[in-house]
């Protein structure tokens, strides 16, 4: 499965705006059949505030649906499957509250995020339940997965846990190689 930027349609009147920022029967005809079981919302007050790698081990994997109620965030997605030819490589989109852009992250991908503005709020859905038992993540600045992070400079604001993530490369995710590549596709 491939990781889908998805920007669902906001109808417009002088009110505002209406838009679906979920439907089931359109997610997936985008391929995504997961059965969302759990919403996530984070509020992070500094600027370049990083939140990951992160990702729970199956049996408790975790798909993600992302979106961004209030600022503007980058978000990320590494491929952590063993054997995958895209293996420690990444995609990321700007995710918006203005543009309510989407990021759907199958499970065998880290997820992780870096505020570009003060007091910005994530949602998201996940696949599975919270399973701290089987939490895990790698480095945000693991040199082998060198993601570009546009920190411009700025020192990331992390959690001690983040901060003493592993790299990928020695650690076993429990995530195989489906025969998908990575790739982002932008669906409207
Ligand atoms: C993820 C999660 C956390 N928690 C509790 C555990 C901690 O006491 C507190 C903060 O957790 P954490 O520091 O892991 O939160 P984030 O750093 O925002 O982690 C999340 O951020 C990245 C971007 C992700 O993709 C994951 O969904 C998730 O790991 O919330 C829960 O009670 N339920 C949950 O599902």
């Amino acid at each position: 499965m491939a990781v889908l930027k998805i920007v669902p349609r906001r109808f417009e009147d002088p009110r505002g705006w209406f838009s679906e920022t979920y439907n089931q029967a359109r997610y997936e005809s985008f391929g995504i059949a997961d059965a969302f079981v759990q919403d996530n919302q984070s509020l992070s007050r500094p600027a370049a505030t990083l939140r990951g790698l992160h990702f729970q081990r199956p049996p408790h994997a975790q798909a993600k649906l992302v979106r961004c109620l209030r600022g503007r965030i980058w978000d990320v997605a590494v491929d952590i499957r063993a054997g995958s030819p895209t293996l420690g490589q990444w995609v990321a989109a700007t995710l918006t509250a203005d543009g309510g852009e989407q990021l759907y992250i199958p499970t065998g991908f880290a997820h992780g995020f870096l505020t570009l503005e003060p007091d910005c709020e994530v949602a998201y859905k996940t696949s599975a339940l919270y399973a701290p038992e089987s939490d895990a993540g790698i480095a945000w600045d693991d040199p082998a997965v060198a993601i570009a992070w546009p920190l411009d400079g700025a020192a990331p604001q992390l959690s001690d846990k983040d901060r003493a993530l592993p790299r990928l490369n020695g650690i076993e995710t429990g995530f195989a190689y489906d025969g998908v590549p990575l790739t982002l596709t932008e669906l409207s």
